[in-house]
């Protein structure tokens, strides 16, 4: 437990009005049970704080928070703090986001930003700041996001030559001169309802006040916020549901907690809501370096992903310029001891060939997953997508690549929880490229939080063992079947389940199993990699791996430490370094099928 953090929360929730009730108690442990607070991978530092719209009223008390040292997100966003800018909140050096939105605070900005190396976002935006901007924000060499909109600063805009900028809000201000060179690649919105002329033109394009002023737009009701999200957004759709749902209490609390608020007669009830509501807290793991909260995701514009088993996955683009994927599950048939309990599992998860889970929420009517949005999409969409068209096709290097790097993160999930963790779901919708563009897998560990009778998706059908199918049986034997189909769909360049020109439906592995008994091997492998000279034997390598993993018997599939071994194999295998069949590692799980056996002896070129 951070003993001394853990006070200086204390200090600070003591020390101020706050109208709504933090379920922080000095006997629970600050890391898992307190609203808005998280910790270090240790529990040693407090290093996210997270309390918009709780109500707070008054100036933030002095040496409080800025004794959290090893603080890294600050979001006080939405209450009615006031008095002037907290400087001693420049103690705070590992300051990565800084959300002070949606307050009361006035008086001039601080002079020097320097402090804050690390900082990424500063959101300041709807506050009685005044005076200029000054110049030391130039010294935030990692600074993403600046939000200075609704304020009442005057005088010119300085030259913020700020390369990893890439997002400016100085609208609604008193601004004045010409927008500087630097700033010039922001759109005009960034710098209306000010007097400032671009750059180079004679004429004034932004008149003054042409917009008018929104200050102190903590008044703005969420009700408000979301119809301007959703009436600005008309290409992106919104996740309405999601939103309405979860905001419902929030709107509530909101209303009545806001400074400004006139409605005050609310708070006996609210208080009930509060102690249900206290659990219901967004849980960040730690690396996770995106800054938001629950509404900021609920503002984000949002797009529909798709459906799977689980749920529905939605791309969500939050406010920093960070984009995350939010999977919104049904059908949680655990209870919330137990799916904590898993997503803790999940989301200590750090590999390389692993989706790190960022955060989850659990609520009685709603459970989502945060992960990082792969922008290339997943090995699904890579693989099959357009067809045909002037598409680049996935190489065999790559190919290689990401059924080495599955294979590594199949493997570090199989050994977590004492060697006993199961993915439950490899399938190539849930494997992506990470920064080396290996393979890295995604969605973990859900199968057995989930209502079993989840609609049988053909998709995933098509990657389950038998014994899965029959009853439900998931294993690592299981998830081993699941990958060496995955294998055969790099190899085939086919869907598991596919419709073959008719309404014939054809199942990949029974298709390759009788194609390779005919020993027609060749005719298996993706048209789009016969252009790539010299790796049929790899090719075949990689097929006698597939066909290994997908035996009908559990016990008869390899561990995935030796498919990991042989796919790693691959590659010396031709080049002439291992001999044929040597690649398996002395007392691994013999676990090569009779086709198997044929494959080897009658394609590999002797
Ligand atoms: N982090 C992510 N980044 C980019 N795309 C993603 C991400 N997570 C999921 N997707 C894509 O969103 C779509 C829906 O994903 P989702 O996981 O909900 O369903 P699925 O993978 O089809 O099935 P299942 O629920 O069984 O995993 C898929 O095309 C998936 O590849």
């Amino acid at each position: 437990e951070p003993v001394e953090d853990k006070q200086a929360l204390l200090d600070f929730v003591g020390n101020i009005y706050h109208s709504k009730k933090l379920n922080w108690d000095q006997r629970t442990s600050a890391c898992s049970r307190w609203t808005g607070v998280t910790c270090n991978h240790d529990n040693s530092r407090v290093i996210a704080v997270r309390l918009p719209a709780i109500g707070f009223r008054g100036k933030i008390p002095t040496n409080t928070l800025s004794r959290l040292s090893a603080l890294q997100i600050l979001t006080l966003r939405s209450n009615g703090f006031s008095g002037p800018f907290p400087s001693e909140l420049l103690r705070l050096r590992n300051l990565t986001g800084l959300y002070l939105h949606f307050n009361n605070f006035q008086g001039p900005l601080p002079v020097d930003f320097s402090v804050w190396r690390n900082l990424s976002v500063l959101n300041l935006s709807n506050n009685g700041f005044n005076g200029s901007i000054p110049s030391s924000i130039s010294n935030l060499t990692h600074l993403t996001a600046l939000y200075l909109a609704n304020n009442s600063l005057s005088g010119d805009v300085p030259d913020l030559n700020i390369p990893s900028l890439q997002l400016l809000d100085l609208s609604n201000n008193n601004l004045t001169g010409v927008v500087p060179q630097s700033l010039s690649r922001f759109p005009s919105s960034a710098f209306l309802g000010n007097s400032i002329s671009l750059q180079n033109s004679s004429s004034p394009v932004l008149s003054p006040t042409s917009v008018p002023k929104k200050k102190h737009s903590s008044k703005l009701s969420e009700p408000a916020i979301l119809g301007i999200v959703i009436g600005s957004c008309t290409v992106a759709f919104v996740l309405i549901a999601l939103l309405l749902i979860i905001t419902n209490r929030r709107k509530k609390d909101n209303e009545s907690s806001s400074a400004t608020s006139q409605k005050k007669g609310k708070s006996t009830k609210r208080m009930v809501s509060d102690n249900q509501e206290g659990n219901n807290r967004i849980t960040f793991f730690e690396g996770c370096n995106l800054v938001f909260d629950l509404e900021d995701l609920l503002r984000a514009s949002a797009e529909v992903l798709g459906k799977g088993t689980f749920g529905t996955t939605y791309k969500a683009a939050l406010e920093d310029a960070t984009t995350v994927a939010v999977k919104r599950l049904r059908e949680v048939i655990v209870g919330r001891k137990d799916f904590e309990q898993q997503m803790e599992i999940v989301g200590s998860i750090r590999h390389e060939n692993v989706a790190p889970l960022r955060a989850y929420y659990y609520s009685k009517d709603e459970k989502l997953m945060v992960y990082d949005y792969y922008n290339q999409g997943s090995v699904s969409a890579l693989l099959h997508a357009k067809r045909g068209e002037n598409r680049i096709p996935l190489d065999w290097e790559m190919r290689l690549k990401i059924a080495i790097g599955s294979a590594r993160g199949i493997a570090h999930i199989h050994s977590q929880s004492g060697g006993k963790l199961v993915h439950g779901n490899i399938k190539a919708s849930n494997i992506f490229l990470n920064s080396q563009q290996y393979g890295c897998v995604s969605d973990l560990g859900l199968a057995t939080l989930m209502s079993p009778i989840a609609p049988p998706i053909i998709r995933t059908a098509g990657y389950r063992a038998p014994e899965v199918t029959d009853s439900r049986k998931l294993s690592q034997a299981s998830d081993v079947y699941s990958f060496g189909v995955f294998l055969l769909e790099l190899l085939t360049g086919k869907s598991p389940v596919h419709a073959s020109g008719g309404e014939e439906v054809i199942h990949l592995v029974r298709w390759v199993q009788s194609v390779v008994r005919e020993e027609w091997t060749g005719e298996v492998f993706d048209i789009e990699l016969l252009r790539y000279p010299n790796i049929e034997e790899e090719m075949v390598a990689m097929l006698q791996i597939g066909l290994s993993c997908v035996s009908r018997m559990p016990e008869q599939r390899p561990k995935i430490a030796d498919v990991l071994k042989m796919v790693e194999d691959i590659r010396s295998v031709n080049a002439g370094n291992s001999p044929s069949g040597g690649t398996r590692s002395p007392g691994s799980t013999p676990a090569v099928t009779p086709y198997v056996g044929e494959i080897g002896s009658s394609s590999a070129p002797h």
